[in-house]
């Protein structure tokens, strides 16, 4: 019998993954967190953090800046004793720039020529402008009460570049459009200061989370090649990490609006999922302000500054959601995609690329067509 967390005891050859996975979902009680390990303060880590050295000369002070990150130096970056190659980055982002950057998964990134959970059953007219087509009903007072959603509230994930087919659980070369430039920026400077020097971007997905969704247990394992890092930021969460097997024990951490994670080496392709969202905690305005003076206005920023118009709106979203950014190398260098036989080659705007949320019991990435991204049963 072991001991995982407050009140989780685990018979043995029990599924120690899934027993955890529904112990921090749980509502009522709520969990006990006190057992969650916690990178920004080594609370509840039982001596496992250690520090990991970035080579600060890998990416300069305004090329951090640029991406709206601070110096490298300044980074405080973990690993976790048991887990080589998973890479911790408490908050790199400089104060203000996390705004632009919500900001483009909820105005910029949903737009066409992307792909959205809402594209399976909606046509590309209707999906053309989810933004312009929420923010009125956003903006509108919480006390009164309005029906139905919004566009963007029932947004569950976008995909970027190769756009990953959920049903095949492939990427493939006939289904890809441009990766953004920025994200693609951004994610490369990261991964240099980690020391992976020619990261390529080319698939990411979007997860919107509504503040009762979850993302069962599963791998990131449909690239094809595993020796890139697998790069995660969002807002704040619950996160838990297991072994190479689906029932090794995980570790619960917490996941705080801008940490960045890596997962590398031999952490490539372990076992995670999001169990529980957490509340956003209230942005101050004064942030927005730095963000306009400051990176947003140096040259070669890809920031710009937000509006506070459209500030009100992604702030009042992420209130009650939460949105992460997973970014991904898909080919080694010089790879190419199997070929395809001719029949199994979909055409994009027939919507192939469905996602939906993993049913925590493949280990694999799968997800329900119907109802997206909701809550997943494991
Ligand atoms: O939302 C997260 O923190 C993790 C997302 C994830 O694991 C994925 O998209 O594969
Ligand atoms: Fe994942």
């Amino acid at each position: 019998m072991a001991k995982m967390a407050a009140s989780v005891v685990v018979e043995s050859g029990e599924d120690v993954f899934r027993k955890m996975f529904k112990f921090y979902k749980r509502r009522d009680p709520p969990p006990d967190l006190r057992e969650v390990t916690d990178f920004s303060s080594g609370a509840a880590s039982g001596g496992k953090i250690v520090p990991v050295k970035l080579d600060p000369a890998a990416v300069s002070d305004e090329e951090a800046a640029c991406v709206g990150l601070q110096p490298i130096r300044n980074w405080r970056a973990f690993g976790l004793q048991g887990y080589p190659g998973f890479i911790f980055i408490s908050n790199p982002f400089l104060r203000g720039s996390q705004a632009f950057w919500v900001r483009q998964c909820l105005k910029t990134y949903p737009q066409k020529p992307n792909v959205c959970n809402l594209d399976m059953h909606m046509s590309p007219s209707d999906t053309q402008d989810i933004w312009a087509r929420s923010v009125q009903a956003l903006r509108t007072p919480a006390s009164v009460k309005r029906q139905p959603k919004t566009l963007l509230e029932r947004l569950r994930w976008v995909t970027l570049g190769y756009h990953y087919n959920w049903d095949t659980k492939t990427y493939s070369a006939n289904s890809y459009t441009p990766f953004p430039a920025d994200l693609q920026m951004l994610s490369v400077r990261i991964t240099l200061a980690c020391g992976f020097p020619g990261f390529n971007s080319e698939a990411a997905i979007l997860n919107y989370y509504r503040s009762d969704s979850s993302l069962g247990i599963h791998v990131d394992e449909s690239e094809l090649d595993h020796s890139r890092p697998l790069l995660s930021f969002g807002q704040s969460s619950i996160f838990l990490l297991g072994g190479p097997h689906r029932q090794d024990p995980p570790t619960a951490m917490f996941m705080h609006s801008g940490d960045v994670m890596l997962m590398s080496g031999q952490s490539r392709l372990l076992y995670h999922a999001v169990p529980r969202i957490l509340p956003a905690l209230p942005q101050r305005a004064t942030l927005l302000e730095e963000l306009s003076c400051a990176s947003a206005l140096q040259t070669g920023s890809v920031l710009e500054p937000v509006s506070q118009e459209d500030w009100d709106v992604c702030s009042r979203y992420i209130q009650s959601s939460r949105v992460n950014v997973t970014v991904r190398q898909v080919l080694g260098p010089g790879q190419r995609f199997p070929e395809e036989p001719k029949s199994a080659l979909q055409p994009r705007d027939e919507g192939q690329t469905v996602g939906c949320h993993d049913d925590g019991n493949s280990g694999k990435r799968k997800r329900t067509c119907s109802d997206p991204v909701e809550t997943i049963e494991t």
